[in-house]
């Protein structure tokens, strides 16, 4: 997979390679990081990302409005078992099905497009275990406490495989939130071993029939853990844990929302590939119902697929949250990467549910990023402050 960042460097690459690609129907292109173009130079990008669609006849392409590179992956093509290659960091987050996925640069996705052929190293392991009960916290939460625990560092090239009973019941949105911020640790990937929740979400939101699942649940590819121990073993457990947040400008810089509670706020975004899935929609609007967003705050929401925003206004959440006074921008990636449809201003402060509060990253380089859940951003944006109280 390469998106219209991604793709037309891997092309210009590719075109030094080959004349041709491995194979049209493995390929997926996706337009999403700046969508609709809000530049020249992104349409220019756009046209030449089309051009290598039309010349090598990309079976799987996705022009644009129809989401987030990794959320369309998972709507439609990862299986457990697999190799995914994006050329996007954020490829972790498919390690959520019980596949290999990791980000490769351009130029590798290039010779991958070219031969459908690539190397690794295969990664260490670091295994978290999340344990106890706690119904305040999300995916977010944990996965931001996770971050603090390991560091910006402490997982480079290592793969972070979740597992525990908080995990075991978890539904593939939050699998797929914990696995999405691996790269936040320097993971090569996240992973999570498929289960009957994964089965059953393939089944369901993918229409596998039962032999095609027990095909792959035939493949399954393990490992014996005596031989092959882990690098570390970590155990996390949330009973008592307050929500997170991940304040500028690193994500493993992560505090219990009571140490930065009051933090004026001047934007709030919720989506993203880390947080614009369904049930991240359904927490906000459980908190925007029937409220009005803070004077002072501009609110934008962006469901992370076509699929997620149809849904979302089949169930009356887009009515919710446009009452509220949001904005709702097209599917994509949005303000996540300071690209368009909400930059900062100098001095503004932006809690975000993305995955990165790197400086500058959302606009201007003296501009503030903090990091929380769905449910702390819908909050906070009703109060004009960081908190994850209501009244
Ligand atoms: C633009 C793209 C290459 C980049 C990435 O690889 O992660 C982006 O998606 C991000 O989140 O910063
Ligand atoms: S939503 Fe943000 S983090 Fe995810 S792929 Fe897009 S820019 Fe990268």
């Amino acid at each position: 997979m390469t998106h219209d960042g991604t793709t037309p460097l891997a092309y210009k690459a590719l075109k030094e390679m080959s004349d041709s690609v491995w194979d049209n129907e493995k390929i997926v292109v996706a337009f999403d990081h700046n969508v609709p173009a809000n530049t020249v130079k992104a349409a220019e990008m756009q046209k030449l990302a089309l051009e290598f669609v039309r010349r090598f006849n990309i079976k799987n392409f996705h022009k644009g409005g129809e989401g987030i590179c990794h959320q369309i992956l998972a709507e439609n093509y990862v299986l457990p078992n697999m190799f995914v290659a994006g050329g996007d960091s954020h490829t972790c987050t498919h390690g959520a099905f019980g596949a290999f996925a990791t980000g490769f640069g351009a130029t590798d996705m290039a010779y991958i497009y070219a031969t459908g052929e690539t190397w690794i190293k295969v990664p260490k392991t670091i295994r978290v275990d999340i344990i106890g009960k706690n119904e305040n916290v999300s995916a977010k939460d944990i996965v931001l406490r996770v971050c603090k625990e390991i560091g910006r560092r402490g997982a480079t090239y290592m793969a972070i495989e979740y597992g525990g009973e908080v995990v075991k019941n978890m539904d593939m949105d939050g699998r797929l939130t914990l696995c999405n911020m691996a790269i936040e640790m320097g993971g090569k990937t996240g992973v999570i071993e498929a289960d009957e929740i994964t089965y059953n979400y393939l089944k369901k939101e993918r229409g596998l029939s039962d032999s095609e699942i027990a095909k792959l649940k035939k493949e399954r590819i393990t490992v014996n853990r005596e031989e092959e121990s882990y690098y570390k073993e970590i155990e996390i457990d949330i009973t008592d844990m307050e929500e997170q947040i991940a304040v500028p400008h690193h994500p493993d810089n992560v505090k219990p929302v009571s140490e930065v509670e009051g933090t004026e706020i001047n934007q709030v975004f919720i989506g993203s590939c880390t947080n614009g899935r369904l049930s991240d929609l359904r927490e906000a609007a459980k908190y925007l119902k029937g409220r009005e967003v803070h004077k002072d705050v501009k609110l934008i929401i962006i469901p992370a697929s076509k699929k997620v925003f149809m849904q979302a206004l089949k169930e009356g959440l887009i009515d919710i949250f446009v009452k509220a006074g949001a904005m709702i921008c097209t599917p994509g990636c949005g303000p996540c990467l300071g690209a368009h449809q909400g930059v900062l201003a100098e001095g503004e402060v932006c809690l975000s549910t993305t995955n990165r509060n790197f400086k500058g990253r959302m606009g201007h380089i003296n501009s503030y990023i903090y990091l929380a859940s769905p449910k702390v951003a819908a909050i906070s944006a009703v109060k004009g402050y960081i908190t994850n109280k209501l009244d």
